[in-house]
């Protein structure tokens, strides 16, 4: 076999792969006009690679952004660098749909792109070169991992039963949100406690208890601003952060919250019964100097009013 044959064949056999080959490979000119185009294209556009050849770009593919494109490409033909675009950023460059079988959830096929500058003989570059991966399944499996990571996050900061904040997550706020305002704002903490709480139980059942823990978290969801952090601290006690609330403004809210549950019926099946809650409240003062203390502060005058006949408010001892 001559030479000549020989580099004709190897010649031959490159361009077999790269128009057989999993990716995408368009070589476009200066003025954005397609030279080369590839089997993968013609497969994911239905362009023969014959219908695209000498068509500008744009004109084939309307949902390439001009602008962009160009701005990108003009930096390749000038810096002479590849430049590259990751799905993160811009899901797709070309609009193809999805085939993948793993993946038959994505609307369409997401891409990474690689713009390669082509030297002529004279160092110029006169041609660039796309490259188009198909990245749907990392793509698809990454997105549904993160969501599955925010589901999580959820359930790990939530009450099952009540969808209030567990007592782990609530602390959490409530230490990052005392940073906060410490020296500048008043907020005020409430300590809220189910009254004789162990009789629904031993009267009506597990079950009615239940209810009556979801009727309270109901009523508090109800009443709390979108800035107050609400949580369910023990299994018939409540914890709510009224942030820039003063001690006045936050007796009016347990107020309102202690009436509405006194005149509440709460029902289940046929059953029907009454019940009152007791709560104790604490603003934030110079005098309480960590989160736990504070939260103690509210427990304490929590405490006063389980101990002053239960279905009452009272306010942290040095407060009133
Ligand atoms: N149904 C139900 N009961 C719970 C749950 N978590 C805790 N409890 C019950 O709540 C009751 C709390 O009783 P105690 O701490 O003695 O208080 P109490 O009966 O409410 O009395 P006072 O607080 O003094 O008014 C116990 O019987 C617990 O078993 C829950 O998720 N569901």
């Amino acid at each position: 076999m001559s030479l000549e044959t020989s580099q004709l064949n190897e010649l031959h056999w490159l361009m077999e792969m790269l128009h057989n080959i999993d990716v995408g490979l368009v070589v476009l000119d200066t003025e954005f006009r397609v030279q080369i185009f590839n089997g993968f294209m013609e497969n994911h556009s239905g362009y023969f690679p014959r219908e695209a050849k000498d068509k500008v770009l744009f004109d084939l593919f309307d949902e390439i952004p001009q602008e962009w494109f160009r701005r990108k490409a003009e930096a390749v033909f000038l810096l002479k660098n590849k430049a590259f675009t990751i799905w993160e950023q811009r899901p797709y460059v070309f609009k193809f749909d999805s085939y993948r079988p793993v993946t038959g959830s994505a609307d369409f096929m997401y891409q990474n792109t690689t713009f390669i500058p082509l030297l002529s003989s004279t160092g110029d570059v006169t041609h660039l070169c796309l490259l188009v991966y198909d990245v749907t399944d990392t793509a698809v499996h990454k997105m549904s991992l993160e969501t599955a990571n925010a589901e999580l996050a959820i359930l790990s900061q939530t009450d099952g039963l009540t969808s209030l904040f567990n007592r782990t997550h609530w602390e959490n706020c409530l230490q990052a949100e005392y940073k906060r305002i410490r020296s500048q704002h008043s907020s005020s903490l409430v300590m809220i406690d189910i009254d004789h709480f162990k009789n629904v139980n031993d009267t009506y059942g597990h079950l009615v208890g239940d209810e009556v823990i979801r009727h309270i978290s109901a009523l508090i969801r109800e009443h709390v601003r979108e800035t107050d952090i609400s949580g369910r601290y023990g299994g018939e006690e409540f914890t709510i952060l009224l942030s820039d609330t003063s001690l006045k403004n936050a007796y009016v809210f347990a107020e309102r919250l202690r009436r509405e549950v006194e005149s509440a019926v709460v029902k289940y099946n046929d059953i029907e019964l009454k019940y009152t809650i007791s709560l104790g409240i604490a603003e934030v003062d110079a005098s309480i100097q960590t989160y736990e203390a504070w939260i103690e502060c509210a427990d304490a005058a929590l405490y006063h009013s389980k101990e002053n006949g239960r279905n009452r408010i009272s306010l942290h001892p040095k407060q009133k």
